[in-house]
C-alpha cells in the first residue's frame, strides 16, 4: 500500500529535536519503545462514544451537510509513558462508528495495548493527512488515517517530559 503523507503546520516552527517524531510515518509506538528501550505503557483517561464537535467532524474530512448531522464516534483518550514516571504523550484517537466494522471492532476493546500494535500490524506505513501546531500542553500532530478504507483520526501531543527525557 503506497504511503501518502502531506503535512501542513501552524505559523510557528517545531523544535528541530521534535520534527522527526513530529513526522514520522510510521508507528509512534515502535519509535516511543525504542526511546524508551521498554514496552510503551498506556494509561486511559477517557474510552467510550461522544458525540462529535463540528471541529472533528472538518477534521475527519466531512463536508456540507455531514457537517450538520449529529455524527458517534468511539474516542479513546490516553498517556503514554516511555521509561520515565511523567508521560511522554497524550493522545485522542477518534473512531467513526462507520470505521469499526470487521477487523477494527477489536479498536474498541484495546485496554492497554497501543493502537499502534494493530494499525501498523501488516504495514509499516499508511496513507494520511497531518496538521501540526502548537497547543498549551506543547507541540501536537493530528493525523487522519486511511486504515484499509476506514477513516480514524489521532491527535498526539508531546509533553513536556519527552523533551527532557535524556535516553
Ligand atoms: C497510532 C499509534 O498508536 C499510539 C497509541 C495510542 C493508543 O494506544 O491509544 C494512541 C496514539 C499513538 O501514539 C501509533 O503507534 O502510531
Amino acid at each position: 500500500m503506497s504511503s501518502t503523507q502531506t503535512s501542513c503546520f501552524s505559523n510557528m516552527s517545531p523544535p528541530s529535536e521534535l520534527l522527526s517524531w513530529l513526522n514520522a510515518k510510521g508507528s509512534l509506538t515502535a519509535m516511543l519503545e525504542v526511546k524508551a528501550g521498554q514496552p510503551l505503557r498506556v494509561e486511559r483517561s477517557f474510552e467510550g462514544y461522544q458525540q462529535l464537535s463540528l471541529i472533528q467532524k472538518q477534521q475527519l474530512g466531512l463536508q456540507g451537510a455531514a457537517l450538520n448531522r449529529p455524527m458517534l464516534a468511539w474516542v479513546r483518550e490516553v498517556q503514554l509513558y516511555g521509561n520515565d514516571e511523567l508521560p511522554w504523550v497524550d493522545a485522542q484517537s477518534i473512531f467513526p462508528l462507520s470505521s469499526l466494522k470487521g477487523r477494527a471492532r477489536r479498536l474498541q476493546q484495546l485496554k492497554g495495548t497501543p493502537i499502534g500494535y494493530v494499525l501498523f500490524k501488516r504495514s509499516r506505513t499508511l496513507p494520511n493527512q497531518r496538521f501540526i501546531q502548537q497547543t498549551a500542553t506543547g507541540w501536537q500532530r493530528q493525523t487522519r488515517y486511511d486504515w484499509y478504507g476506514r477513516t480514524l483520526m489521532i491527535s498526539e501531543t508531546f509533553l513536556p517530559a519527552f523533551l527532557s527525557s535524556d535516553c
